[in-house]
């Protein structure tokens, strides 16, 4: 070999590896899938499909957005892994977009301001979701879908009801992503203990906002064990973070950065459990069976057929157990505006 062929030879074994050590995380690819970022050009749209690209996972990533989807589709498109990217812009695309897709992950709709709650979200993202997965019920009825876009507690069963009245309702294949709230009680926790981070793992339960996110510190995986000034210094923390970031970014958006590494995280661990990988918990906000909400986030088992089953809540704490006392009004709330808002909306739709 030349000197030439040599270097190259040996800076590909070097930089390959950074990537695929971020985005396989774990098993080697046998199917990659192909994926669909619904709100491709945002704040969590762009990092989002920037990490999803890195992935040897996914051989198709289509992105679809209302607006400048295809500079983004042409920048990430000359990025060297096998992802094939390609982008659609404005309803007229979508159905396109989303055509033989296996996971969409939806991050479309506007963001909270300073003063505002996830809720006061409702009204524009619920139209936003119900329309973007009335698509989906329509082009790619067995794909996972992911959503992201707040409120959380109401667009998933907003998401559900659309699919019900489509008749491919499974409800093992919608689920809210509450990824970041594990991902910051994890950070919060290893900061406080003097851990590593990545190797902390807090369960969250419950919903995804304020009083509704329930992180279960008694369940801490390394075991540890935490003063009652802790416990509620870091659930107060670990609550109210999203408006954390909406304060410091004063009026420019909320979480986007730590929510497509979130995002990411989620989706690589769908798509590995669709290649076969046992043993993949996350948890997600999903229909419930198990608990007096109609819908709750748990820790979840993924197969091959999306989730698998929920591993329940473990055994709380009576801290827990209050926490959950106080997020039930809000929670059912949430959850039974989602539904009258769907009903209202495929009544008008008919
Ligand atoms: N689940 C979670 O943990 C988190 C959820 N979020 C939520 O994610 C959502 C997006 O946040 P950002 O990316 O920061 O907002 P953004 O405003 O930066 O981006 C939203 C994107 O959605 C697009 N969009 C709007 N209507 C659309 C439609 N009908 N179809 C397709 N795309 C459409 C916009 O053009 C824009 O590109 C918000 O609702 C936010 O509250 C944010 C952080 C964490
Ligand atoms: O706080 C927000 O509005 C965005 C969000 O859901 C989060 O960062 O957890």
């Amino acid at each position: 070999m030349n000197k030439t062929a040599t270097l190259c030879t040996s800076l590909i074994s070097s930089i390959a590896p950074k990537y695929i050590r971020y985005a396989s995380t774990g098993s080697g690819v046998t199917h990659a899938k192909k994926v669909a970022v619904l709100g491709a050009s945002g704040g969590i749209g762009q990092p989002l499909s920037l990490l999803l690209k890195l992935s040897p996972l996914i051989s198709d990533l289509s992105l679809y957005d209302i607006q400048h989807t295809k500079g983004v589709g042409a920048d990430l498109s000359h990025i060297e892994t096998r992802a094939k990217v390609k982008a659609y812009v404005g309803k007229d695309e979508l159905a396109d977009a989303l055509k033989g897709m296996d996971l969409v992950v939806i991050p479309a709709g506007v963001p909270r301001k300073p003063g505002m709650t996830r809720d006061d979200l409702f009204n524009t993202n619920a139209t936003i979701v119900a329309d973007l997965v009335s698509a989906c019920a329509k082009n790619c009825p067995r794909a996972i879908i992911a959503i992201i876009a707040n409120p959380v507690n109401s667009t998933v069963p907003i998401a559900s009801e659309i699919m019900k009245a489509h008749n491919v309702y499974d409800e093992k294949k919608i689920v809210g992503v509450t990824t970041l709230d594990v991902v910051r009680a994890a950070t919060f926790v290893a900061e406080a203990k003097g851990l590593d981070p990545t190797r902390v793992f807090v369960p969250v339960i419950g919903g995804h906002s304020g009083n509704t996110i329930i992180p279960l510190l008694s369940q801490v995986s390394p075991p540890v064990s935490f003063s009652q000034q802790e416990l509620d210094s870091l659930t107060t923390r670990i609550q109210n973070a999203g408006t954390e970031v909406v304060d410091a970014k004063a009026g420019a958006g909320s979480a986007t950065l730590s929510m497509a590494h979130a995002g990411a995280r989620f989706s690589f661990s769908i798509l590995e459990a669709l290649n076969g990988k046992e043993g993949v918990v996350e948890c997600g906000f999903i229909a419930s069976q198990e608990t007096e909400f109609k819908y709750f986030a748990t820790p979840l088992l993924f197969s091959r057929n999306g989730v698998e089953k929920s591993m329940g809540v473990g055994k709380l704490s009576e801290y827990e157990t209050k926490l959950i006392e106080k997020a039930k009004k809000e929670l059912n709330g949430n959850i039974q505006n989602g539904i009258e808002f769907a009903k209202q909306y495929l009544a008008k739709s008919k």
